[in-house]
């Protein structure tokens, strides 16, 4: 049983193709935190993210600034370990946690790779494997089994020979599907582990040494997660054994998220005692041969429910047991979860693999040419047209083309209003139907834009500039009628709350809703406004609390969103942008 496992999740173990899985022994609320996990076995940045990014706690820094010329360098607030200056810390402490959890073995490797090849970092996948045979090929302490597990490193390095080894808690590795999935892969495969090998010094040691090192990266590929940062992307790679336990379903019901070193489990939705804790390992909205095509690195058909029936996500969504989650949301009219006011019938299903399918082929622009990615938004909007018609606003690739759009046109001078009504649009009839508990970091920040928007739009309104920079009348108008400071106010009320379930309590987002709703706060002349909206982010259904946020706010953000689809076509398919 992995150390990292607490006793209310049972490892089980089954002749089956899926082996082991996890299951609970209690029931547990959406939400809850299941398990963290703080000290994994590998925990990297990606590639050259390791001379940006703190290779202990893995937050990523300001743009590195010139090297003081010294022994040491500064990388803009972090400084690299002076003997390799492969790897860069956030302070001592990190430094020295960092020595401790494997620093210490491959400091002399990247040192020498530095000198000797005149590389600064190493591809992801190599620095792993090459960490992991330099502590493989380490004898042990002097004193023998006891004597390591009495030292930190030692009780790491039991773990990574158990992990890594043959016996019953090695971890899986789907070699044989790897070599069956091709010439070309299982070649790659070589070629990473041979440079792992070659930098690690371990190549003269024969006896199949290269081979070992493609079986350790075949176990990595399969256990290690992507560590998804949803402010920076991906950063890095995660594996701990306990963690490696959980299987992979379309429709899980836990969640993965990151906080700095710690990998955090969460509930998605309620989960009874005895149930199997599954977690996605792809992006499960995508249609089903996408999927698939995804989860063909981890060598098996996936067979969950949504798999089976080739369940849409407003199938899932209806299905759902975290609904009622949403009653303090933008999106609280439950039953419209349940009926999705869409139109199937415009829309086959082999249809919405076929318009992901081209839709994905769409060469993307190299440069920021701003005709490039118009013609490329123009084309994603043509082949989603069936998806418009069929109003089925939250099945990719609508949502992503809507999106990207969005987060472009945030920062541009000419289209930052017409981004508001796009994020409202999001907010409200994508993101609940495709993550229907209100506390996923997707739909904080969409709703963390919208109130960073609708604090832009509340300058123009107030400067008089609106109107000049914005040809949409209902647009210009419903800003003008909208008291945008308790609309602001309300997001923030919902961002914390479910931010703080969902989230890691120092996640940039949550911190800056925090301090933004600390602000609104602290204004005078609105205490009104913030009694009303205390009371109803205490009670949604206080009946005075609920009607303000219902005219004051929903309302407007109702109009705002209904305005998107016409914009969108107006500045994709050349319709003209109706004034009202
Ligand atoms: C991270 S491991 C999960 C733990 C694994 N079951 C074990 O016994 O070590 C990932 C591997 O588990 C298996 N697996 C995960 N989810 C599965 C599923 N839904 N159906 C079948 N096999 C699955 C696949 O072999 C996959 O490559």
């Amino acid at each position: 049983m992995p150390p990292s496992l607490p006793p209310y999740l049972l490892l089980q173990t089954s002749p089956t193709r899926r082996r082991r899985s996890l299951h609970t022994t209690a029931s547990f609320p959406a939400g809850t935190t299941l398990v963290t996990f703080p000290a994994p076995l590998l925990a990297l940045p990606s590639g050259p993210a390791a001379l940006t990014t703190c290779n202990y706690c893995l937050q990523t820094s300001p743009a590195p600034s010139e090297g003081t010329g010294g022994g040491s360098s500064s990388r803009g607030k972090l400084k690299a370990c002076t003997a390799c200056r492969s790897a860069v810390y956030c302070g001592p402490a990190c430094q020295r946690a960092h020595w401790r959890a494997g620093h210490r073995g491959e400091c002399a490797m990247l040192a020498r790779v530095r000198r000797e090849a005149g590389k600064e970092w190493l591809p992801t996948s190599v620095r792993a494997v090459a960490q992991v045979m330099v502590g493989l090929a380490k004898k042990g302490g002097g004193g023998g089994k006891e004597k390591e597990k009495e030292d930190a490193g030692g009780q790491g390095l039991l773990l990574l020979k158990e992990a890594f080894g043959e016996g019953e808690g090695a971890l899986e590795g789907n070699v044989d599907g790897f070599r069956a999935a091709g010439e070309e892969v299982w070649r790659d495969l070589e070629l990473q582990a041979t440079a792992a090998v070659v930098y690690a010094g371990l190549l003269g040691e024969g006896g199949g040494v290269v081979e070992r090192a493609r079986e350790v990266l075949c176990k990595i590929q399969t256990n290690a997660f992507n560590r998804l940062d949803p402010d920076a992307g991906m950063t890095g790679i995660f594996l701990d054994p306990g963690l490696a336990m959980i299987n992979h379903s379309c429709v899980p019901n836990a969640f993965i998220g990151f906080d700095k070193r710690t990998a955090v489990l969460r509930a998605a939705r309620p989960i009874e005692e005895g149930e199997e804790i599954t977690i996605s390992y792809i992006d499960n909205n995508l249609p089903r041969a996408a999927r698939h095509e995804a989860l063909r690195l981890y060598h098996f058909t996936c067979d969950c429910l949504r798999c089976k029936d080739d369940l849409d996500v407003y199938e899932v969504c209806q299905a759902s047991t975290a609904i009622p989650l949403n009653s303090f949301s933008l999106q609280p009219d439950l039953s419209k979860l349940r009926n999705p006011p869409i139109d199937r019938a415009k829309v086959t299903k082999a249809e919405v693999e076929a318009i992901y399918k081209k839709w994905q082929a769409l060469a993307k622009p190299e440069d920021d040419d701003e005709a490039e990615h118009l013609r490329l938004a123009q084309a994603r909007w043509e082949l989603c047209r069936p998806l418009v018609e069929a109003k089925m606003w939250a099945v990719e690739p609508l949502p992503t083309t809507i999106l990207e759009l969005t987060t472009s046109w945030q920062t541009s001078y000419k289209m930052v209003v017409y981004a508001l009504p796009l994020v409202c649009f999001l907010a409200t009839e994508c993101d609940p139907f495709k993550m229907v508990a209100p506390f996923m970091a997707w739909r904080i920040k969409d709703m963390v834009a919208a109130i960073k928007l609708l604090a832009v739009t509340g300058e123009f309104t107030a400067s008089g500039a609106l109107a000049t920079r914005c040809t949409h009348e209902g647009l210009v108008g419903t800003l003008a009628m909208a008291d945008q400071v308790s609309m602001c106010e309300a997001l923030l009320r919902l961002a914390v709350h479910h931010g703080s379930v969902g989230a890691a309590q120092d996640w940039e987002v949550l911190k800056e809703a925090r301090s933004m709703l600390a602000d609104l706060e602290s204004l005078e002349g609105r205490e009104q406004e913030s009694s009303l909206l205390r009371a109803w982010a205490r009670d949604p259904e206080d009946p005075e609390g609920a009607a303000f946020f219902e005219s004051q706010v929903l309302r407007p953000i109702r109009t705002l969103s209904s305005f998107a689809v016409e914009i969108l076509e107006a500045m994709l398919a050349g319709k003209s942008l109706v004034r009202r």
